[in-house]
């Protein structure tokens, strides 16, 4: 791997250009139990044949809770701090679609660090699909853009995604758990090249390269090229 950017050490903090931060072990229990009900929710909304007074009276009642939910609502662009098992400290949108830890829409995946980049497991349910029994290929997609966008984040410094070149290789299968990595290939200024996978029993389904560009710190441009 070549590397030419900023050491790690560096990474920016986000109080640093004015988004608030939570740490992720400040999220309310309480709050964490509403996610897992409301992802819940979705499912079954998705898929139930419940009699129409049954739908009516769901439909009162959720349109109940949502308001009195939305008398106190979070900043656009408030972030979560994880500490990684590794010691790494990592920081991503508390609403992020794929592992946002307050979006009941996210599966979620969550990624830990390995020797060679980051590893996840994830199961999805019919939330999530595309062709029948099948993942969509949208959110093949954006579990591959999460995975490496993280990936780049965690070893290097954060970007945006420039480029995604998604391969699928086989249908990947709802109801199964799916292995996702990510890993850095080589960096070259503020561009980082990654790679990424999904596995199902195994077997790889999908994979991507990117290309991630580094965003532009102040103060650091004669650093970051
Ligand atoms: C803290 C939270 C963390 C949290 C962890 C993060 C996880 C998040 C994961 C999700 C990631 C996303 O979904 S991100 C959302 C989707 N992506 C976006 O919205 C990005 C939209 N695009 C942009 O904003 C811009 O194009 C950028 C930032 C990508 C680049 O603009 P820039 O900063 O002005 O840089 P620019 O000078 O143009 O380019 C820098 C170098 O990259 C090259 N380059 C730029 N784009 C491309 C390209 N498409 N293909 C090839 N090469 C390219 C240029 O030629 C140049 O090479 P050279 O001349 O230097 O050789």
């Amino acid at each position: 791997m070549t590397v030419n950017t900023q050491p790690v050490t560096e990474r920016p903090d986000p109080r640093a250009f004015g988004l608030p931060v939570v740490e992720q072990a400040q999220i309310p229990a309480e709050l964490r139990s509403l996610v897992a009900r409301v992802h819940d929710l979705v499912d079954a909304v998705a898929n139930t044949e419940a009699d129409t007074d049954t739908l009516a009276e769901a439909a009162a009642t959720v349109e109940g809770v949502t308001g009195r939910l939305n008398v106190a609502r979070r900043q656009i662009g408030t972030m979560v701090q994880r500490d990684l098992q590794s010691g790494d400290v990592e920081y991503g949108t508390i609403t992020n679609i794929v592992s946002g830890d307050t979006n009941p829409a996210a599966p979620p995946l969550l990624l830990e660090r390995t020797p060679e980049g980051l590893r996840g497991e994830v199961t999805l349910n019919t939330v999530y699909q595309g062709p029948p029994g099948l993942v969509h290929g949208g959110w093949i997609a954006a579990l591959l853009d999460q995975a490496v966008g993280s990936v780049s984040a965690v070893e290097t410094t954060p970007g945006l995604t420039a480029k995604l070149e998604v391969n699928y290789r086989r249908p990947t299968p709802l109801f199964t758990p799916l292995e996702v990595t990510a890993e850095v290939d080589r960096v070259e200024g503020r561009k980082v090249f990654v790679s990424g996978r999904i596995r199902a029993h195994g077997e790889v389904t999908a994979e991507a390269t990117a290309l991630m560009v580094q965003v532009r710190i102040p103060g650091t441009e004669t650093q970051q090229g």
